[in-house]
């Protein structure tokens, strides 16, 4: 049912929409985005500027045609002039029991730990394929945009591998929590 405005709503609405919005704090920002839950994800690539892997919830789709998703990642972080060399990666979403790799990719450990902690395989790209993740999007970076302290990668997808049987994790209040897949 539609309930119709009336002119005191309609002016007390504008009021509210005129008030100035103090500009927010980082810290604020965060504790606000804590509240997105959001898929967990490990990034991958390898080629001529060598290998190099990342955990990123800032991941989402962008178009279908052509198959498009993005990637945000921080310009500080030490992988990435090797993803910005290589142009191409692999988008790794991970299942519930990943949890120790995620924070093994999120944090300030040397890239060769990280790829031992896990098995990988390859697609299209070379970029490394980890097992057992719920699905894995191999992809070409056609475009960058820097925005702040982060680029936003566009990614073509050029191959998939879909695990129908894994359960899936999501990070919400900076924590791990397990999505249970109805299995036929
Ligand atoms: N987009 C990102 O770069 C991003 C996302 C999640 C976590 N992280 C990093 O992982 C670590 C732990 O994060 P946490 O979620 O436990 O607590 P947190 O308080 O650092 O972050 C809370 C939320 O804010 C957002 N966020 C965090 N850092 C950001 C950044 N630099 N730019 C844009 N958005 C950001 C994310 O949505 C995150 O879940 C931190 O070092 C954080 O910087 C980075
Ligand atoms: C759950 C979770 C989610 C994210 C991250 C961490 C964690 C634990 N990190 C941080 C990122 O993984 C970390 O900075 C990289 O490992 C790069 O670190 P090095 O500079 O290579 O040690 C991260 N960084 C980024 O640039 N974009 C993102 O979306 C995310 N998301």
């Amino acid at each position: 049912m539609h309930t119709a405005l009336t002119q005191a709503d309609a002016a007390g609405l504008a009021a509210r929409r005129a008030v100035p919005v103090e500009p927010l704090d980082k810290h604020t920002f965060r504790n606000a985005m804590s509240c997105l839950g959001a898929a967990v994800n490990i990034i991958t690539t390898d080629g001529p500027a060598g290998r190099a892997g990342f955990t990123a919830s800032a991941v989402c789709s962008v178009t279908d045609t052509p198959p498009t998703l993005l990637v945000c990642l921080n310009r500080s972080a030490s992988v990435h002039p090797v993803f910005a060399g290589n142009q191409q990666l692999c988008v790794n979403t991970l299942a519930a029991g990943h949890e120790d790799l995620s924070n093994l990719f999120g944090g300030k450990t040397p890239m060769e730990a990280r790829f031992a902690a896990a098995d990988w395989s390859r697609l299209e790209t070379g970029s490394p394929v980890l097992a057992g993740a719920v699905v894995s999007f191999d992809c070409r970076i056609t475009q960058t945009v820097s925005v702040g302290t982060h680029d936003i990668l566009f990614c073509e997808v050029v191959a998939l591998l879909h695990n129908d049987a894994g359960h899936g994790l999501v990070y919400f209040d900076r924590r791990y929590h397990p999505l249970t897949r109805q299995l036929s």
